[in-house]
């Protein structure tokens, strides 16, 4: 990408995926651009428009089952997203967006659906046997230590989701962190998310950029290169230790 045009960052399917706020990230990773004197454009891509292959960061948020559905069908029909991947775009997919960027996950009808394939991840009701109760939705505050490789700091969030969601056999990519409070995956690895490449998923929402810019930043180095630091607002240090306290319980 050339220094002077924008950095372009694909907002996908919001009318779909865009119940749990999750759109907030393009704004964070637009303003952490501008913040520097770089250029960003966000590209809202409406549902049932093709996904334009030339952004160089590629956003997913919640939804429901069934808009879900909707989008990976959108996604799958033509397979921009995935060349943009294979051309070095990065990818941040939450909750939904999550599942949706993995093998299958549950469609509101009891079925399970197709998902895009870009990570080796599957996600259910349950992994349990059938005769085990599914587990509650998680619904609440979602603290994550990330995989020390990542060099984040602690990640904070809140999720609220049915699917439980584990690797396939054999799968690419390292979890994006284990969880120290709430749900994430489901799995008994307590594990949340995944990092392929420059493709992360996540169950937290928050948006989660806006609550860890660490996170914001990383993607942003990922296709930019490296980047001046930013002084956070005192503000924003100060609401994240705050949060961190409450959610110790000190
Ligand atoms: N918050 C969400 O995106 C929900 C995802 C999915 N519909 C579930 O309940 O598991």
């Amino acid at each position: 990408m050339s220094r002077e045009s924008a950095t372009r960052i694909a907002l996908i399917y919001p009318e779909l995926l865009g119940t749990y706020g999750d759109g907030g990230n393009a704004i964070v990773l637009a303003q952490r651009l501008r913040w520097r004197g770089l250029r960003a454009e966000i590209v809202e891509v409406p549902a049932g428009e093709v996904v334009p292959a030339d952004c160089d960061i590629y956003l997913l948020g919640g939804g429901e089952d069934e808009p879900q559905v909707l989008a990976a069908d959108g996604m799958r029909r033509n397979r921009s997203l995935t060349r943009a991947v294979s051309g070095g775009a990065a990818v941040l997919a939450v909750c939904a967006g999550y599942q949706v960027i993995g093998a299958s996950f549950p469609a509101g009808n009891g079925r399970v659906h197709e998902g895009v394939h870009l990570v080796d991840m599957e996600t259910r009701r349950s992994f349990d046997p059938p005769d085990v109760p599914p587990p509650p939705r998680a619904v609440g505050d979602i603290v994550v230590e990330p995989d020390q490789r990542l060099g984040l700091p602690t990640l904070y969030g809140y999720e609220n989701h049915g699917g439980r969601t584990r690797p396939l056999p054999g799968s690419r990519g390292i979890p994006l962190g284990t969880v120290r409070l709430g749900v994430g995956d489901g799995t008994p690895a307590r594990t949340d998310g995944i990092v392929d490449g420059k493709v992360i998923g996540t169950y937290l929402h928050g948006p989660v950029l806006a609550q860890n810019p660490a996170l914001a930043d990383l993607l942003l180095t990922w296709v930019h290169g490296r980047l001046a630091p930013l002084d956070a607002p005192v503000e924003a240090d100060m609401l994240r230790r705050a949060r961190a306290r409450a959610l110790a319980g000190g």
